[in-house]
């Protein structure tokens, strides 16, 4: 397997020493990912924020995993299954491009040993890393539904790949490949991508829906059928959560604040629908960005949706 880089996270946390029963946390529970480790979740951080920067954003998503850890690992065990520690792909020793490559080997190292990839970035270049993981592990599987929950398309033409340009890449890769593009989209804000990258969505097949019209209870149950027909007729699905799908209170540690987002509870709802699918081959969280989050907000909000993923990957 290739050799995890360095990853000085050292996963501890609160102990409840004096409490009866069950008070287990994250911290109790990850071991790092070696030779012998065999099923369960294994956790690989993505500490690369050059697509960010090369799109024009705010850097600072590199620090990303090491926030995401420290905010998993206090949060009690509700049900996940083995929990593994597969370190981090640097991003300061790798360039842009091999570190996505990088984190593809990693993936196809984890699922190698029965394992379920959930990354922690990273700016969103992560997803062109974990779709070519996901490619590489299961090379049999044409039709790979891409589930993004994200305010942006991230379909931008630039030459050089950055954080805006992931799935463009990866359509352009299934075409070469003859197989389909198959990228489902929710949260789209429309004050936030232009008109060319709408149209090129539509030639692309994308199917979205705008984050205004994903606010009410309704809007959500009418969201959640076209994504269940979309999952019932794929042989696997790639999850990606762009935390920027998030309204800018809860989720301000991001390169683009969203001043609308979809509510928390439906981002939980559609999260939860996915995984119940029993079809996701991974999962990775992006944009999350410490030195912009006041309070650790977002870190927080986002091992919450990482641990809702690690215990659905419990339930396949
Ligand atoms: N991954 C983020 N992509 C967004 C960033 C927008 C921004 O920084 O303003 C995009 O390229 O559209
Ligand atoms: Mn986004
Ligand atoms: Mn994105």
């Amino acid at each position: 397997m290739n050799t995890p880089e360095h990853n000085p996270f050292v996963w501890q946390g609160r102990t409840d020493s004096e409490e009866v029963g069950d008070s287990r946390r994250w911290h109790h529970m990850v071991r790092p990912f070696d030779a012998a480790s065999q099923d369960g979740v294994a956790l690989i951080g993505f500490a690369v924020d050059e697509g960010v920067r090369r799109n024009g954003g705010r850097p600072g998503a590199a620090e990303g995993p090491r926030a995401l850890r420290g905010a998993l690992a206090s949060l009690p065990l509700l049900g996940e299954p083995a929990l593994w520690d597969a370190g981090d792909v640097d991003g300061s020793r790798l360039g842009l491009e091999d570190a996505q490559q990088a984190l593809a080997g990693r993936i196809a190292d984890v699922v190698a040993q029965g394992c379920r990839p959930l990354v922690l970035g990273g700016g969103h270049e992560i997803a062109w890393g974990t779709f070519q993981g996901i490619a590489r592990a299961h090379p049999d599987r044409q039709r790979v539904l891409i589930v993004n929950l994200d305010a942006h398309f991230d379909l931008r033409m630039a030459a050089q790949g950055n954080s805006g340009t992931p799935f463009r890449q990866i359509a352009d890769w299934c075409h070469a490949q003859g197989r389909p593009f198959d990228y489902h989209v929710l949260g789209i804000s429309r004050f936030a991508n232009t008109q060319a990258l709408f149209d090129r969505a539509a030639a692309l097949g994308v199917r979205h829906r705008l984050d205004e019209e994903l606010q009410s209870a309704r809007q959500l149950a009418q969201a959640q059928a076209a994504l269940a027909d979309d999952l019932a007729r794929c042989d696997g699905v790639y999850l990606t959560l762009c935390l920027d799908v998030l309204p800018a209170p809860w989720a301000p540690g991001v390169s683009a604040p969203a001043p609308l987002g979809l509510p928390l509870a439906h981002v939980e709802a559609l999260v939860d629908q996915v995984m119940t699918s029993g079809r996701v081959l991974a999962a990775d969280l992006a944009e999350l960005n410490p030195p912009l989050d006041e309070g650790g907000r977002t870190a927080r909000v986002a091992a919450r949706l990482a641990a809702r993923i690690a215990r659905g990957f419990a339930a396949r």
